[in-house]
């Protein structure tokens, strides 16, 4: 066995995301069976001394039926109020499987805003601390009905990895509708008539040459695009992930030896600059001439006023902004040092030209992270 999926069979707290198509069904709502098989999969690593956090998708999946849809709703209100309904019934049914083991269930409802400021990460992460050592399992999913598209994690495989980030969680489990990572969408044959195959391990980028991450199910939200951003957003944080089918969640839970496993990247970024790349909310932009961009990305340098060739909106100093190139890509994200006023006099000079207290770099760059 790789030492990858070891590491996720030996780890001490672990983060299981659950996605809607493991536990509800278009017509039926949330499906108990599968639920409680999976509540038994999470008890058996519990009491083999992991702690154990719960994110669980499926509250829009879970409204549908009640509410008299047809199918996931598309627009935003629906879904909110989908929502609203769901997450009682799944919040319920969490509770009421994992009573058969006398364990207790937390609610924990988080928006992106929570993760991207600093205070509220604090308390959700006391609360999650809080409910673990009081041996009661924390079932996380995202605040539905207060998250407008702007602010949304997009999904839950990209909030499972936040949270993995948040609890320094040693390994992340998907588990979905499907055995693993496949070279292209198995609902399909391949470019070349063959059947998709499964990957065992992804070692790094090479491993995804080739690789097709298709859309998902009628019931889930980001396919498997979501899921491979997610392990990306784990390894930066040295978390290792397996993707798993739910129905093989004894496995994946036990020896980790079913599913596709991405190994961590050996050095982890700090938490400052794993917030600045993945978790901050952005609140302007710095457009950049191209020597400007090779030098913050290639050479890793501070930004200098003389390499901006634009800015937008309306930051403040330490807050974070994006780095976008001449044809508006985003290259970087970096905590400014300046408010956009600051920044607006600046722009074009080159340091000994500007008054003494504006002749630090722009954003310095410990605090820059580039984009790949
Ligand atoms: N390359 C791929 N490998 C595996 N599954 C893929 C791939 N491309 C697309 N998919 C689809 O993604 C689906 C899982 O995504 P999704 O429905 O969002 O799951 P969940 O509800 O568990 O988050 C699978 O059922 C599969 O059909
Ligand atoms: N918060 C939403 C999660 C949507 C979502 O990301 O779904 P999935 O792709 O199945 O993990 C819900 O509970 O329905």
């Amino acid at each position: 066995m790789s030492q990858a999926r070891a590491n996720i069979a030996g780890a001490r707290s672990i983060v299981v995301k659950i996605g809607s198509s493991a536990v509800t069904e278009m017509s039926d709502g949330i499906d108990l069976a599968r639920l409680d098989a999976l509540a038994d999969a999470l008890e058996a690593r519990m009491r083999a001394g992991s702690d154990v956090i719960v994110v669980s998708s499926g509250a829009v999946g879970a409204g549908i039926a009640p509410l008299g849809l047809k199918k996931r709703p598309r627009d935003l209100a629906t879904k909110q109020a989908a929502a609203s309904v769901g997450q009682l019934l799944l919040a319920h049914a969490w509770g009421t499987s994992f009573a058969r083991y006398d364990r207790v269930v937390g609610q924990v409802l988080l928006t992106a805003d929570d993760i991207s400021n600093r205070s509220h990460t604090a308390n959700a992460q006391r609360t999650l601390d809080r409910l673990r050592a009081l041996h009661a399992v924390a079932v996380v999913n995202e605040n539905d009905t207060v998250a407008t598209n702007e602010i949304r994690f997009g999904d839950n495989d990209r909030l499972a990895a936040l949270v993995a980030h948040l609890v320094h969680a040693d390994a992340l489990v998907l588990l979905s509708d499907v055995a693993g990572l496949y070279t292209g969408d198995p609902r399909k044959p391949g470019p070349d008539g063959q059947p998709a195959r499964l990957i065992e391990e992804v070692d790094g980028p090479e491993d995804l040459d080739g690789v097709i991450a298709g859309t998902g199910g009628a019931l889930g939200t980001g396919g498997m695009a979501s899921k491979l951003a997610a392990a990306r957003l784990a390894a930066d944080s040295g978390v290792p992930v397996l993707l798993a089918a739910a129905s093989d969640a004894a496995a994946a839970l036990g020896d980790a030896s079913v599913g596709t496993v991405f190994k961590a990247r050996p050095t982890r970024l700090s938490a400052r600059r794993f917030w600045v790349r993945h978790a901050a909310e952005t609140h302007g932009s710095l457009t950049l001439d191209d020597g400007a961009i090779a030098a913050v990305t290639a050479r890793r340098r501070s930004l200098l006023p003389a390499g901006i060739v634009a800015l937008s909106g309306d930051f403040s100093d330490g807050d974070v902004v994006e780095l976008l190139d001449k044809s508006g890509a985003v290259r970087a994200r970096g905590v400014t040092s300046y408010d956009a006023d600051d920044v607006a006099t600046m722009i074009g000079h080159s340091t000994s030209e500007l008054p003494q207290d504006l002749q630090r770099a722009v954003v310095h760059a410990d605090d820059l992270v580039p984009l790949a």
